[in-house]
Parts: structure tokens; C-alpha cells; sequence
């Protein structure tokens, strides 16, 4: 019970009801029982003090009784003549003595030794009136009480008789435990006491003497430490006895009277007690009824917390405490059935992240499952994203000992129709001879199944099923699980699918569906890795579409697209499947022709290439004819590193555009060895101009209208310290390439502008020096304010320069140049439109740019008499140009039959070695100085013969 005790107050709770039990129980109990005892006793004593008073009178009245017997015994006993008493006679038993008075007044002895002294006269007179008389002496233990009596009518015989004190006191007679002390009341002279009584008890005691009886008066005294209880009684004697009237005090010892107190005590305590202990013991045992299961409850969900869902509260009981210990199991199980499917999909969570393999995923998915679903079998199906129309699937039955296994299936319309229309999952009913997703259900002799669509982008992609034995189905929790998991299998299907897109994305050129660059260089290096490794030789092939921009600026830009697209079908079908045919960008392609033992037959693929590529594309209902340039580099001879092939094979494309485009060149060293050079070109061109070998050189234009010398082209000359001079059409390019073009273009107009307002001040009749302007220099910011700097800086009127652009640049920068173009015009700056003819020469063009002048290629001007093409071209844009107000230049006039025909043609200008070639600054101006302002308006070929 102690240990039962203890350990139920080391609980809190237990503490708290035993604490209750204290204040509710047994506190007003024990208060209940002190205060019933305290009144039992007062009440005990109350009756004792009633008792006593009661007893004390009764002695009272008993002391008077045998007084008044005493008196009559006496005066029988002393009656005329009568002798001495027989003993045992009432007189010897009552009386100590006996004396008789003789009516003479003597006093004679009837037995005993009475005093035989005369009587008082008061007590004579008392006699004679008929009434007895007690005296009291006091004496050695006591007093002696003497009563005198009349022994005749007349009063004249009397006896006297000294009363017994064994009679008349009679101690033996006392109730138990009772003692008596009788003392008279004006004396104060005690008569008699069983047990003496310390005077200030008696004078508490005993009341003070009165005519009327005063009221008992109690008094509580120790005596030998014991209380002790005495009451008095005044008994009245003074009429019947002519004596002071005697006080009767009775005493008793306190535990007398509270003597069933005590036995009271011994029952009552023990009955306090054992109720207490039984309410103590009913406390305790229904707390712990309370206790118990709490700590029971505690401690299974501390063992929750510590992720035990196993074990369970163990509680036999049919009260609320039994209901609650069996909800608090099934929800631990619940938790369990939870955690482990949380566990099982944060795993699936992480695997999702960390393998693109959806197999595994589902694998894995399968076997958390099987830990998790109480269903007979779970299965996930998969749409084979490859082949439409079937499924893979992946299923495992849980009491099987067999791990997972697999199938593959046809999907039928009800498959797709089932998914689609129960997003959320529906329960299906199996039948025998299932197909499709279900049939791998009904093999296995299942009778109903959960079917949970996998979607992905609100598409189903598959199914996740969970099968059933008999029809009564899973619940909820199942269902919900199977939703979960169904959503990892989508986002691991979605995952990989998004892996492959965005390798697909990363690899693969979208318009034409061909490898990329990266991919290409992939497989370039492996390809060089397994040629290192087999000793194996192979071909790069770099296709570049020769004038694709124009199809763009023609056509649009979905008709390019379809062009690409077509020349990577044709490339493709020139080559093996274990070649790699790749898309670079823009018009260029690559291909890898593996394992290639003779570079020719590189060359053969390669021809053909061109001649598929040389047919017509049909765009839009539209004939369009291309063609394209293709380097060729063989592994090892051309380069042993992916980098190194791709560059050469670039370098051999350029030398086929450079041969005439549609051609096929196979890379030479010498090629590289021209790269090389350019290289050094460019450094040593970066000098040039601080150095002073570039020069800027004029070539006169002749206006054919005047014959005068209206205007000079400035060509840049460089005049090498080691290689001599080195024409612009081989350093032009290589600055431009660098971007030195910007510092080149820019001394080429200060010279320029300084050269003409020179040519001004010296009052030749020359009015405009025109500049080339590269494309890249042309489409730098700022070229409108550098071009008027140059003109502004020298002091020359705008309208003294022309800017000389190429129709390549108008085709391919359109739109940013149109605004530059406007900007120069605007601020007075001529622009002269070179080489036409040459490009994609376009009306549309020379009605959009701000065009003063156009430029006649000299490949027209050549043919000029014996090319009649050339002839109706040159006419053309002689007849187009001033029709829309631009005057035309001619370049390349070589011969007095080109000026004659251009003269007639009604062209405005011409340039050529035919006037003069490009010539340092002093000998223009002699050159010009020579054609003598008279001679101007005379007829041209003789001046220009001499
Ligand atoms: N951006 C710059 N380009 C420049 C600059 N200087 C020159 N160039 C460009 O270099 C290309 C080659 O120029 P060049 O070798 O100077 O040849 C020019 C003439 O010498 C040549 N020409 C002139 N008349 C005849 C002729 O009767 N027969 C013949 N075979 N050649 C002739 O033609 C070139 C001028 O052509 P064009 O510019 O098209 O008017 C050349 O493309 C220059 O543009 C420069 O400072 N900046």
C-alpha cells in the first residue's frame, strides 16, 4: 500500500488527487470526528456533572432519612421503661449510644456510654415543643452527631442518642468511584469525608450559607494529577433538626464520567481511522484507474515521438479509458501507416532528385508500397512515350515472395477513356479477360482494383493500380496513398521527361532536329578518343549555304527555316546512320563521316552533298536554287583535337566560298599557314599607321557630261617595310576582323577631308572625295558624328565627302544602318552606293536609303561589248538609277569603247585605269592640274588619250 502510495504520488497527477483526497476527504472527516469527540465529551461530562448533583442529593436526602430513623429508633429505644436494646436490635445497629431524660431532667444511660450531662436549656425547649435536635462535636476522624428526641408528648422525657457513623455515614453503600464529604454550612466543620477534598476546593465547592438553597456548583481539581469532578448540595436540616443545615459535596475522578468517552474513543478512532484508510485506499485506487492509463498513454506517444508505432497500449477495461487506449492504437497505426508512407515518399523524393532513371523510381515505388498499402497487388503502369499505343508495366504482389515483375502491354481505347475520365481514381470491378492496363490485374485472379491515373500536365502517362482479392475494397487511407505515390511516379516521369527535353534542348538543334554544336563536339572528341584508340581515320565535313541571307531578306525568315530544315534532311540522306550529321548555327553545317579510309570518299559525300543542296527547294510554291561550300579535314592529318578540326574545316569552307562557292576543298596546311599570316598582318598593321606606312591614294572620277575631274576615290595603300605594298583587299579584311578598321577607317577620312580642303584652297575643280566605309566601321556607334568630325575638322563642307558603303552591308543591317544612313544624308554627307550588281541588288533598297550616287561593278563594266547581259545591266541601272534621281558611277573603266558605250548610256561619272589609277596626293593634283580647266568642256577621249 506504502510502495502503491509512493509510487502513485511521484505523479503529478497522482499528487493532485491525493492532495484532493487530503482537503476533501479527509481533512473534514478528521475534523468531523475532533469536534464530534469534543462534543461527546463535553456532553459526557455535562451528564456526569447531572449524575453527580443527583447522587449528592440522593446522599443528602438519605443522611436526612436516617437522621429522621435515628430519631424515632431513638426514642422507641429510650421510651418509659424500656431497658437496654436486644443486639442487633435497630438501635444498636443505628445508634453508638442511647441516654433517656428523665422527666426530672436526669439523664440516664440505656446503653453505651452516653453523656449524661443535663439537656441545654435551648435544647429543653426545642424538646418540650416536640421537635428533635442534632448537635455536631467535632471529633478526632470526624464529629460526633448526637440527636436528642421527645420521648413524650408533653416534652417532659427526652432521649439522647449519638448516631453511628457506620449508619448514619454508611461509605460502603457509595456509588463506584463516588466520595462524599458532609460538612455543616455555617461551621464549615467537617462531619464527614470518604476522601478528603483540598479546602480551596471546598470553598469553591461549597456555597456560601443562604435562607434558600443556592444553585449546584461544580468545580473540575486535580488531585494527584488526575481530574477530578465534585458538585455540593446543601441539605436543609435547620427546621427538622434545629441544627445549621449540612453541605453534601460528591466527588468524582473525571475519567469516571467520561468513562464511555473513553470506550467511545477506542471504537471511534479506529472507525475514523479504517474510513479514512478506505477512502484513502478507494482514492488511490481510483486515481490510479486514472493514473494508470495515463501513464500508459504517455508513454506510447513518447514511443510515438521516438517513431515506435508498433507497439500498443495494452488496457482491458470497458470504460472511456478502453475506448481511448483503442483509438490511441489505431492512431498510432494510422501514424505508422503514415510515417512509413512519408518516409517512403521522401525517399522516392530524393531518388526523384537524384537518378533521371524512371524505372528505378517506380521500383522503388513498388516496393515502399508493398510496405505500406495493404492492397494484394500494386502495380504501375507507364505509357511507352516512345511507342504510342504501349504501356510498360511494373507489378509486385504483396504476399508473394517473387520481387518485381514486369510487363508490357497494348493500351486499348477504354484504357485511355478510363484514365481521362476518373482523374481523381476510380474502383474497377475485374472480369476475367481483362486487357490492357487491367489485364495484368485480372491474371492474377483479382477481383477489384484501384486505378489512380499518373498524370502529367493534366495528361494521363500512366496508371498506378492497386489490386484486391475479395470485393471488399480498401478505404480511404489506400486511396490517398495510392493519389501520393501516383504523384511521385508523374513527377519522376515529368523529371526524366524534362531530363530528356532539356538534353534534347541542349543538344539538339530544335528547327532541324539534327545535333548541336555541343553535341557535336561530343561526339567529335569521342570519335577522336576511339580513332587514338583504333587507330582509325575519319572526316569532318563544314557546309556553309553559299547566299542563305538572301533567302532570309527574300522570302522571310519561315521560308529560311524551311530551307534549313530541308538541307538537314538532304545532308542527312547523303550519309550513313553512323555518321553525325550536326547544325551549327545559321547556314552552317558540320558532318562526321566515321571510319573513312580514303579522304576521297569523304570527297565523294561531300560532292554529293552540294549537288543535293544545288537542287531546287520548293518554298511556298516557290522554285528557290542554292548551293554551298563545303571544307573537308581528315583525322589525324588535318588536327588531332576537336578545336583544330572544326577550325580547318572552317578554313577549307572559306577557301571553297573564295574558290567560287559550290565547290568542295580539302584543308592544306598552307591554309593554316595563311591564318597564320594574318595574324602577323594584323600585328604588324596595329604600327602602320604611327609608323607612316600607310598612305591614302586618290583615284580621279570624270564627269562625262564636262570632261572635268569632279571627284577622286581615297584608297588606302600600305607600303610593308619587309613584304613592300600590300593591297587593301588583303589588310581590309584582316582589320576588320580585328576591329583595327575603326582606327584605320578613321585616318583614312581625316586624310581625306584634309586632303580636299587642300585641293579646295588650291582651287582645283575637284568638288567631293569619296571614302570607303567598311560594314563593321559603318555600324559602330557614333560613325554619323565621327564622319562630320572629319569633314568639320578639316573645314570642308559636307557635301564635300562621300561615303562609299557596300550593298552587302544595306542587305544584311538593314534596319540599324537605315537610321546612320539618314543621319549623314541629313547633315549634307554624300552617300555613294559600290559594287552594284554584285549582291542581292534590290529597287527596294535604292527607294529606302538616303543613295546620292550609284556605283557600277566593275565585273558589268568589263563585259561591255562583248557580254550583252552585262550591256542591258549597265543599262539598267543606268535608266533605274535616274529614275529615281541618283546619279551613276562607273568603276572599272579600262577602255575609250566602255566610255563610249557609257557616254551613250547616259551614265554620269566613270572611274578607271582608263582616267587614271589610284595615285599619291601631289601626283592627283597634278593629274587634275593637267586637265586644264578650258580643256574642260572638250571632247573626252582626246584628253584622256594623251
Ligand atoms: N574600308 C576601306 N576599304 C578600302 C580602302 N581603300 C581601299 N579599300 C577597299 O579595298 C578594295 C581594293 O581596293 P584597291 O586595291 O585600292 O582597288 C581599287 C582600285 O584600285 C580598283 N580599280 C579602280 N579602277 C580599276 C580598273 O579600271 N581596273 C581594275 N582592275 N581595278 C580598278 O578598284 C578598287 C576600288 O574599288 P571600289 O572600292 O569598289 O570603288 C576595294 O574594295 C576598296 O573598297 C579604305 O580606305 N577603306
Amino acid at each position: 500500500m506504502i510502495a502503491a502510495l509512493r509510487r502513485f504520488v511521484s505523479r503529478r497527477v497522482g499528487r493532485r488527487l491525493f492532495l484532493l483526497f487530503i482537503v476533501s476527504a479527509f481533512l473534514p472527516l478528521a475534523a468531523l470526528a475532533a469536534l464530534s469527540f469534543m462534543q461527546l465529551r463535553d456532553m459526557l461530562l455535562q451528564q456526569g456533572e447531572q449524575r453527580l448533583a443527583a447522587t449528592a442529593k440522593g446522599y443528602a436526602m438519605t443522611l436526612f432519612e436516617r437522621l429522621l430513623l435515628a430519631s424515632d429508633v431513638a426514642a422507641a429505644a429510650a421510651g418509659r421503661g424500656a431497658g437496654p436494646p436486644a443486639t442487633g436490635s435497630l438501635a444498636r445497629l443505628s445508634l453508638h449510644s442511647l441516654a433517656r431524660v428523665e422527666p426530672d431532667g436526669r439523664v440516664v444511660a440505656v446503653f453505651g456510654n452516653p453523656p449524661l450531662e443535663p439537656l441545654a436549656p435551648a435544647v429543653r425547649e426545642r424538646i418540650e415543643e416536640g421537635k428533635s435536635v442534632v448537635t455536631v462535636k467535632p471529633a478526632t476522624g470526624g464529629a460526633r452527631v448526637t440527636i436528642t428526641v421527645p420521648t413524650t408528648r408533653g416534652g417532659e422525657g427526652a432521649a439522647v442518642a449519638e448516631i453511628l457513623p457506620e449508619y448514619l455515614w454508611q461509605p460502603e453503600l457509595f456509588p463506584t468511584e463516588t466520595d462524599f464529604c458532609v460538612l455543616e454550612e455555617k461551621s464549615r466543620v467537617m462531619l464527614f469525608c470518604s476522601t478528603k477534598i483540598p479546602d480551596d476546593v471546598l470553598a469553591a465547592t461549597v456555597p456560601a450559607p443562604s435562607e434558600v438553597p443556592s444553585a449546584l456548583l461544580a468545580t473540575r481539581w486535580l488531585r494527584d494529577g488526575e481530574p477530578q469532578r465534585s458538585i455540593a448540595w446543601t441539605q436543609f436540616l435547620r427546621y427538622a433538626f434545629e441544627t445549621p443545615d449540612w453541605v453534601v459535596v460528591a466527588s468524582q475522578p473525571e475519567s469516571f464520567q467520561l468513562a464511555r468517552l473513553l470506550e467511545y474513543q477506542h471504537i471511534y478512532v479506529p472507525v475514523v481511522l479504517l474510513a479514512l484508510l478506505i477512502v484513502g485506499w478507494l482514492t488511490i485506487r481510483q486515481a490510479r484507474s486514472i493514473v494508470g492509463p495515463v501513464v500508459q498513454l504517455a508513454a506510447r506517444a513518447r514511443g510515438i515521438s521516438r517513431n515506435d508505432f508498433e507497439s500498443r497500449v495494452e488496457m482491458d477495461r470497458q470504460d472511456e479509458f478502453g475506448e481511448l487506449a483503442s483509438a490511441f492504437n489505431q492512431m498510432s497505426s494510422q501514424l505508422g501507416r503514415q510515417f512509413a508512407a512519408l518516409t517512403a515518399l521522401s525517399e522516392i523524393d530524393r531518388l526523384i532528385l537524384s537518378t533521371p532513371d524512371t524505372a528505378q523510381v517506380v521500383r522503388t515505388v513498388l516496393e515502399r508500397m508493398r510496405a505500406v498499402v495493404p492492397a494484394h497487388f500494386i502495380g504501375v503502369t507507364l505509357f511507352d512515350h516512345d511507342a504510342p499505343g504501349h504501356a510498360h508495366s511494373y507489378f509486385s504482389e504483396t504476399n508473394s515472395t517473387e520481387g518485381l515483375a514486369y510487363a508490357r502491354a497494348t493500351l486499348r481505347t477504354e484504357d485511355y477513356e478510363l484514365l481521362g475520365r476518373n482523374p481523381d481514381g476510380a474502383w474497377v470491378a475485374l472480369v476475367p479477360g481483362s486487357r490492357g492496363i487491367l489485364g495484368v490485374l485480372a491474371e492474377r485472379g483479382l477481383k477489384v482494383a484501384y486505378i489512380q491515373p499518373i498524370v502529367w500536365r493534366d495528361v494521363p502517362c500512366g496508371a498506378l493500380a492497386l489490386g484486391y482479392r475479395d470485393e471488399t475494397s480498401g478505404g480511404d487511407e489506400e486511396r490517398r496513398q495510392a493519389r501520393d505515390f501516383a504523384d511521385r511516379v508523374a513527377v519522376a516521369v515529368s523529371s526524366a521527361w524534362r531530363d530528356e527535353q532539356l538534353y534534347q534542348q541542349a543538344h539538339f538543334d530544335p528547327l532541324t532536329g539534327l545535333p548541336n554544336r555541343l553535341l557535336l563536339k561530343d561526339r567529335l572528341t569521342q570519335e577522336i578518343a576511339r580513332g587514338q584508340r583504333e587507330q582509325r581515320r575519319f572526316a569532318l565535313l563544314f557546309i556553309d549555304i553559299d547566299r542563305f541571307k538572301n533567302v532570309n531578306d527574300t522570302l522571310g525568315h519561315t521560308a529560311g527555316d524551311a530551307v534549313l530544315a530541308e538541307a538537314g534532311r538532304r545532308i542527312q540522306g547523303c550519309v550513313r546512320d553512323s555518321d553525325t550529321v550536326a547544325r551549327l548555327g545559321g547556314d552552317e553545317f558540320t558532318v562526321i563521316l566515321t571510319n573513312v579510309h580514303d579522304p576521297q570518299d569523304a570527297g565523294h559525300v561531300a560532292e554529293e552533298i552540294v549537288a543535293m543542296l544545288s537542287e531546287s527547294f520548293e518554298i511556298d510554291g516557290q522554285s528557290t536554287f542554292l548551293s554551298a561550300s563545303v571544307g573537308i579535314v581528315a583525322y589525324p592529318e588535318d588536327g588531332t583535337t576537336a578545336e583544330d578540326l572544326l577550325r580547318n574545316a572552317d578554313t577549307a569552307m572559306y577557301r571553297a566560298k573564295a574558290a567560287g562557292r559550290a565547290t568542295v576543298v580539302f584543308f592544306e596546311e598552307t591554309m593554316n599557314a595563311e591564318a597564320v599570316s594574318r595574324l602577323m598582318l594584323d600585328r604588324d598593321l596595329r604600327q602602320a599607321i604611327t609608323k607612316g606606312e600607310i598612305a591614302m591614294h586618290y583615284q580621279p572620277l570624270l564627269d562625262l557630261r564636262t570632261g572635268v575631274v569632279c571627284g577622286a576615290e581615297a584608297l588606302m595603300r600600305w607600303n610593308h617595310p619587309e613584304h613592300g605594298p600590300i593591297p587593301p583587299a588583303r589588310f581590309v579584311p584582316v582589320a576588320e576582323e580585328s576591329g583595327f578598321i575603326d582606327e584605320l577607317g578613321r585616318f583614312a577620312l581625316d586624310e581625306a577631308c584634309a586632303r580636299m580642303k587642300a585641293w579646295r584652297a588650291e582651287g582645283l575643280p575637284v568638288k567631293r572625295v569619296s571614302v570607303n566605309v567598311s560594314p563593321r566601321q559603318l555600324r559602330k556607334v557614333g560613325i554619323v558624328a565621327l564622319v562630320q568630325q572629319a569633314a568639320d575638322g578639316a573645314g570642308i563642307p559636307h557635301e564635300c565627302l562621300e561615303i562609299e558603303i557596300t550593298e552587302g552591308l544595306l542587305i544584311e543591317h538593314a534596319d540599324s544602318v537605315e537610321g546612320l544612313l539618314r543621319g549623314l544624308s541629313a547633315s549634307g554627307v554624300k552617300i555613294a552606293l559600290d559594287d552594284f550588281g554584285t549582291g542581292f541588288s534590290s529597287l527596294a533598297y535604292l527607294n529606302r536609303f538616303p543613295i546620292d550616287t550609284i556605283k557600277i561593278d566593275r565585273v558589268f563594266i568589263d563585259g561591255l561589248g562583248y557580254k550583252r547581259d552585262s550591256e542591258a545591266i549597265v543599262v539598267a541601272i543606268i535608266a533605274m538609277s535616274h529614275a529615281l534621281g541618283k546619279s551613276v558611277t562607273a568603276e572599272g573603266v579600262e577602255s575609250a569603247a566602255q566610255l563610249e558605250m557609257l557616254t551613250e548610256f547616259g551614265c554620269d561619272s566613270i572611274q578607271g585605269y582608263f582616267v587614271g589609277r589610284p595615285m599619291p596626293a601631289a601626283e592627283f593634283v597634278a593629274f587634275v592640274r593637267n586637265r586644264a580647266p578650258e580643256k574642260a568642256t572638250a571632247p573626252i577621249l582626246p584628253f584622256l588619250s594623251r
